[in-house]
């Protein structure tokens, strides 16, 4: 059976132009939760900042992902619950190709993916638990859309907000991410001031100054 929800819009343009600024390590001081642990950029220097469409396949039967790319809008940031399957790939070089071509601005997924050269070559933002040369098959089993998912143990919900670097992932609740955001971007501020202090300037990062 497939669940199809309509798209969320839960990030605002303000809550993007504030994130532009912040590192998901600054976020890591204040809060531990919606860090999305263990998984890795597929490659680095690495940016990924948008409003999460989730999706939920059953391990084999990518058919939902397909779905998701049909409503999802640009900006948006695909965030693929494998239920489990950490072994197989559910994302490569064409479905990134599907993705660029409707601005999506990233994709996480809680298993592996495939293509890795094409994809690090198109630097589009992937983040992934691992690497397979073993694929999902569209089979129209079943699956879901903008429903609550889970993560690496974290649940997102469609609508939530997704901000990566290359030290990794959170996902933040758009009540929330206002208040954490002014946090965050209040102790780069602060680090921005210690940095100069010991002769150094950022030129790597955000520039949360
Ligand atoms: O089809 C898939 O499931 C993944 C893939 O190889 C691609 O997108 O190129
Ligand atoms: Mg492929």
């Amino acid at each position: 059976m497939f669940r199809i929800e309509p798209r969320v819009q839960g990030v605002t343009p303000e809550l993007l132009e504030m994130y532009e600024a912040v590192s998901p390590s600054t976020i890591g001081h204040f809060t531990d939760f919606g860090f999305i642990h263990g998984l890795q950029p597929l490659f680095r220097p690495i940016q990924l900042l948008g409003n999460a469409v989730t999706v939920r396949i059953p391990h084999l039967d990518s058919t939902a992902i397909r779905h998701a790319l049909e409503l999802a809008r640009p900006g948006d940031v695909l965030v693929v619950d494998m239920s489990g399957d950490d072994d197989r790939a559910c994302w490569g070089e064409f479905r990134t190709y599907a993705a660029m071509a409707k601005q999506i601005a990233g994709v996480v997924v809680s298993g592996s993916v495939t293509d890795v050269r094409a994809i690090t070559k198109l630097g589009f933002p992937v983040y992934s638990r691992g690497i397979s040369a073993k694929t999902t098959r569209a089979m129209e089993l079943e699956g879901e859309v903008n429903t609550t998912v889970s993560v690496a143990g974290v649940s997102v919900q469609p609508g939530d907000l997704v901000v990566g670097d290359d030290d990794g992932l959170f996902v933040v609740n758009p009540r929330d991410a206002g208040e954490i955001g002014l946090k965050a971007i209040e102790k780069q501020r602060r680090e921005e001031v210690k940095r100069r202090e010991y002769g150094f300037v950022n030129d790597t990062g955000p520039a949360g100054i």
